[in-house]
């Protein structure tokens, strides 16, 4: 198994955050982790990435305990875009994708800008390489952030030319927030594309289409603990999503479309919203 997770509890100040979770993931897997706000998502997260050391239980990367690997261990496997990252700093956006290779290389050699290159194209902000990171807007900040843990993630200046089994995680929070429909996509094919080659992708959505189309395994959290986990068809039914976020659907299935389609209702539609009842408590 590329990770395992056993009994992994989080307290955070006073407040219990992580409930006795575990799970495994192989190498290749795309794993989609959803749930309500503050259900834990990024907590768990930030627990694999190394965040929070403070947590109880075993996070075993390849094979390795957590515990026990350095920061440049961790740095060389797996390769983490957190929830809102800021930058205030002037740096060109070319600047901000080769932070991902200075894990590997204090002066990056011509494989590391070849690489960076290849990130940059890949999440289409090349034409804005020479641009201030911070004049960007907010998704073609969240595009280049992507190509920062492509740069890191990468081997070989392209996608599909090495193994990357047993080797690389990637851990994505949130991805797609403020992206457009071509680069969500986009973002989600190229993790896609990266399990294919051997990556286990572990990403944090709120889009049930985009986790419906591209995941292989869906974790539900709630209040902290693995509500339920399995495939696409087994975890988006309208009884899983109303228990994790209080919210009545209707899953359909569409004859052009090979996944679930997750509907939400309309003002006087199908069903009666909560959102429609919390507004009327004023
Ligand atoms: N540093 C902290 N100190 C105390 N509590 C925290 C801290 N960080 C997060 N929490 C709490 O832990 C819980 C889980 O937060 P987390 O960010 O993991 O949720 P999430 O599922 O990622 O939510 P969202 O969908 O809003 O991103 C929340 O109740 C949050 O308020």
């Amino acid at each position: 198994m590329m990770l395992h997770i056993k009994n992994i509890s989080l307290t955070l100040g006073k407040m219990p955050v992580l409930r006795d979770i575990s799970f495994e993931a192989a190498a290749g897997e795309l794993c989609v982790i959803m749930g309500a706000n503050g259900a834990g998502k990024s907590s768990l997260l930030n627990v694999i990435a190394g965040e929070y050391p403070a947590y109880k239980g075993v996070v075993r990367i390849a094979g390795k305990d957590l515990r026990t690997m350095s920061v440049a261990q961790q740095a060389t496997t797996r390769a983490v875009l957190s929830q809102q990252v800021v930058l205030n700093q002037a740096f060109s956006v070319q600047e901000v994708a080769a932070m991902g290779r200075y894990v590997y290389n204090r002066q990056l050699d011509t494989l590391d800008k070849g690489i960076v290159q290849c990130a940059l194209r890949t999440m289409q902000v090349y034409d804005l390489k020479d641009r201030p990171y911070t004049t960007l807007s907010g998704g073609q900040k969240q595009r280049v952030q992507m190509a920062r843990v492509l740069a890191q993630l990468l081997e070989a200046p392209g996608l599909q030319e090495l193994d990357y089994t047993g080797k690389k995680m990637l851990l994505l929070d949130e991805p797609v927030t403020g992206m457009d429909i071509l680069h969500e996509q986009l973002s989600l094919q190229l993790a896609a594309t990266l399990a294919a080659a051997g990556v286990l992708v572990v990403a944090v959505l709120h889009d049930f289409q985009l986790a419906a189309a591209f995941a292989h395994r869906i974790l539900l959290l709630k209040e902290g603990a693995l509500y339920t986990q399995g495939t696409v068809e087994k975890m988006l039914t309208s009884a899983h999503i109303k228990n994790s976020f209080g919210v009545d659907v209707d899953v359909l299935s569409h004859p052009q479309c090979n996944y679930p389609l997750v509907v939400t209702a309309a003002t006087a539609g199908l069903f009666q919203s909560p959102a429609e009842k919390a507004l009327n408590v004023f």
